[in-house]
């Protein structure tokens, strides 16, 4: 049975301060409205991803509590002349466990290709410390609007799936997160981010059906609490990769609310 993952992109935000509150905020509110059971283990997972500056006081802080640290960008190499870049042994060594791999707006902003995301996503893969790669796909508006949204999207899981073959995403995280929804407020509706997810799931299954049914495909794209568990009800999606929401503890919560209410349907 696949766990829901609720992660937070907190983007280029926060500093010292608001991640001490944000860290310690959640863990406390998702531990008062869990069961004496749960407490023990939540039944999800809960992951944030602070800007790269961040990560060392936001893994120092989420050592003992249920929150896993992850970066919103790694180079695929492992060191060298290469400035203002952050490496996977870097990432790892402040506690991160998990790394976004080509967000839209890397792609978009910083013009990182489909072989750059897959260089990115195979050097996690070949990282001897285990460092989760959140592959991110998605359709823009325009794509939409001609009816492109899966070849775009297939396109994207085929350059990776190109670098590393199937059994390189197993254990992958993938989030699905049409970028016409990204910080408009306007949110796929759950049966069209549901249709995207089967299909992404069935290109999986297809080369592999236990890869397909065991990896956890988030959806991105304007989640709040007011629309987190309609999303996370639909049968393919196992949580969130949450950005606005993500910025306050009680935005963030009512998302985990969710996870944690179904929980156990995923
Ligand atoms: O990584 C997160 C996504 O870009 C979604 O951002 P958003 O929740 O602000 O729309």
């Amino acid at each position: 049975m696949r766990r829901f993952l609720v992660a937070g992109n907190w983007k280029m935000h926060g500093g010292l301060e608001m991640t001490t509150e944000l860290i310690s905020g959640i863990s406390r509110e998702v531990l008062n409205m869990a069961t004496i059971s749960e407490q023990r283990e939540l039944a999800y997972d809960i992951l944030v991803c602070p800007p790269a500056v961040l990560l060392q006081h936001a893994g120092a802080l989420a050592k003992s509590l249920p929150i896993s640290i992850g970066a919103q960008n790694v180079s695929p190499h492992t060191s060298g002349a290469f400035t203002g870049e952050v490496s996977l042994p870097m990432i790892a060594e402040m506690g991160c466990e998990y790394v976004l791999i080509g967000h839209s707006e890397r792609r978009e902003l910083f013009h990182e290709t489909d072989q750059d995301t897959a260089e990115k996503f195979a050097a996690c893969v070949n990282f001897d410390k285990s460092v989760v790669p959140v592959l991110c796909v998605g359709e823009s508006l325009s794509e939409r609007q001609q009816g492109q949204t899966e070849l775009v999207v297939e396109r994207q899981l085929n350059a990776v799936i190109d670098a590393v073959g199937i059994q390189g995403l197993d254990g992958a995280v993938i989030a699905y997160e049409p970028v016409w929804a990204i910080g408009t407020g306007e949110t796929a509706s759950p049966e069209q981010a549901q249709a995207v997810h089967a299909f992404i799931r069935a290109k999986l299954a297809g080369l592999d059906e236990n890869i397909g049914q065991r990896t956890q495909i988030l959806y991105g794209g304007s989640v709040k609490s007011g629309n987190a568990e309609q999303l996370f009800s639909q049968p393919d999606i196992d949580g969130g990769l949450i950005g606005g929401a993500s910025l306050t503890v009680e935005g963030f919560v009512g998302i985990c609310r969710a996870a944690q209410k179904l929980a156990g349907h995923a």
